[in-house]
């Protein structure tokens, strides 16, 4: 960045007015997890743009998952991990790891980067407030949560008072216990309960590839109806799947833009919202 001017810089802030003027004092729902968030450095820097969106007048929510983080506190105590479509099958004690790794190590670690950065942050789940109401999904998943309703009253309050709310997705059931949920599927709804300007889901590969083996096949627009068709032709695969069905959730839930992107990429939120340059998939309604 040596080479770069003042005058460069200047030119490159006033470039991003047009864009920031779109997204001031809309919501934008950010989901990070997965892969994308084993690597300190790369999450420091992703929750350094999210800041700057913030200051930039944006309503940032950040939903997170961490689904690494948990297997590998599951391994170091010998409770083994299942997966069943996906979900993870949530015992009690498997639970507890749930909401200990996920509430506690990982919401508070983003946290902490938001507020040593000089941001300003909460950190939240489903049961804080009652925000995100469940019920057992299915009896064989147990622990899992599929969603009644999202009250934004918290969000609301939080951003109203200048804070990021950062949110774990855990829920909350009418029979006093705790549920696990799948984080893509926490954001989705939150976007559409907020009826969201942007959800942008933050993951390990570039979009929605044509050929996942060939990142150069990425697919930069995709509707609705495209979409279910990219799934019946089995382009759309494996962990792709819940993901895509989560971004069409948001759409039909009355969010605007959706897109999935590279989280791995310096800067590609950043790039994605206040740039002429699309990194990633974006899927629009139709
Ligand atoms: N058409 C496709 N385009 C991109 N990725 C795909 C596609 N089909 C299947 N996948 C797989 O889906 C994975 C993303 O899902 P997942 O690993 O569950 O994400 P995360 O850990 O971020 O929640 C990719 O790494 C890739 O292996
Ligand atoms: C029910 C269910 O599967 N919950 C997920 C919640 C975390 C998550 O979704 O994390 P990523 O976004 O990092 O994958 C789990 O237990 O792994």
């Amino acid at each position: 960045m040596n080479n770069v001017t003042n005058a460069m810089r200047a030119h490159i802030l006033t470039a991003a007015v047009p864009y920031i003027k779109q997204y001031t004092d809309q919501y934008v729902v950010v989901k990070y997890g997965g892969n994308a968030m084993t690597d300190e450095a790369l999450k420091k820097s992703v929750m350094k743009d999210l800041l700057l969106l913030q200051l930039v007048g944006v309503k940032v929510v950040l939903v997170h998952g961490g689904g690494p983080a948990i297997n590998s506190t599951l391994d170091a105590m010998n409770i083994e991990s299942h997966f069943s479509n996906g979900l993870r099958v949530t015992d009690e004690p498997t639970m507890d790891v749930v909401q200990m790794v996920l509430a506690g190590k990982v919401n508070k670690s983003l946290v902490a980067d938001l507020v040593d950065l000089g941001g300003k942050a909460i950190g939240l789940c489903g049961v804080d407030g009652n925000m995100i109401q469940v019920h057992q999904q299915d009896e064989t998943l147990g622990y899992v949560g599929a969603i009644d309703y999202i009250d934004t009253t918290v969000i609301d309050d939080v951003i109203s008072k200048g804070y990021i709310p950062v949110i774990s997705s855990i829920g909350m059931g009418k029979d006093g216990k705790t549920y696990n949920i799948n984080a893509d599927t926490v954001a989705a709804k939150v976007a559409g309960a907020l009826k969201a300007e942007t959800m942008v889901a933050m993951t390990n590969i570039d979009g929605v590839l044509r050929d996942v083996n060939d990142p150069s096949s990425l697919i930069s627009k995709i509707t609705v109806s495209e979409a279910a068709q990219l799934k019946a032709d089995g382009i759309i695969a494996g962990g792709m799947i819940p993901k895509v069905d989560c971004c069409l959730e948001a759409i039909e839930a009355g969010a605007q833009k959706v897109f999935i992107i590279n989280g791995e990429i310096p800067h590609a939120i950043l790039i994605e919202l206040l740039t002429d340059e699309g990194l990633g998939t974006m899927f629009v309604a139709g």
